[in-house]
């Protein structure tokens, strides 16, 4: 059966287990190294992106993970998540390092710190319907390399335009949080994604 891992040093770990447990997947948190072998794909979940980074430098993750994503192994990132996975930060903190794998420009918090949340529907590739889209704190991508295909943008207001999904190869991040609510159409694709490799 195909294991889905959620990194868990952090972040809202608990609804990707959810959303992944309802779509046929085996989902397992992610602490330590034995438990990142045992998956074939892994979601990096929203949280904080500086703290997720620390800690999973502090729980010896970091490296392996980064080992993982270069010899191919699918993921999957929500807001932090996406940070996570990003090639380059702007407004990071000076020493704010990522994973990267994903040859994207993000900005943090791009909406303003003071838009705490909002939502609003997407167009979002290989979606006939729109998705419902949360966004708490959320970074937008800023630039795209040649290799990343955008799956949503803004719509509507001052950001409209603006990406705020991408997929490269085996790699997916959205800055809003498809795992808050009951619509499990964007996890799909990833499981999709992760059974296809
Ligand atoms: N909801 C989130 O994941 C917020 C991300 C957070 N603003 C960060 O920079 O890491």
């Amino acid at each position: 059966m195909t294991t889905i891992g959620v990194l868990a040093v952090q972040g809202d770990v608990r609804e990707h287990v959810r959303m992944l447990d309802g779509l046929g997947v085996r989902a397992t948190t992610v602490r330590r190294t034995t438990e990142l072998a045992a998956c074939d794909g892994l979601v990096i979940p929203g949280g904080e992106s500086t703290t997720m980074a620390k800690l999973a430098r502090t729980f010896d993750l970091f490296e392996p993970i980064r080992q993982r994503l270069k010899e191919g192994m699918p993921a999957f990132g929500t807001c932090a998540g996406m940070i996570m996975l990003a090639d380059r930060i702007e407004d990071g903190t000076a020493d704010q390092e990522t994973l990267g794998g994903l040859d994207i420009t993000v900005r943090r918090n791009a909406f303003g710190r003071q838009v705490d949340s909002f939502e609003g529907e997407l167009e979002f590739a290989g979606l006939t319907e729109p998705v419902q889209a949360i966004f708490i704190r959320a970074p937008w991508v800023e630039a795209v390399g040649p290799e990343v295909d955008v799956l949503a943008r803004v719509e509507h207001g001052p950001a409209a335009g603006r990406i705020v999904a991408v997929r490269q190869g085996s790699l997916m991040a959205t800055s809003f949080h498809p795992e808050v609510g009951g619509d499990s159409r964007v996890h799909r694709q990833f499981v999709d994604l992760v059974t296809e490799v």
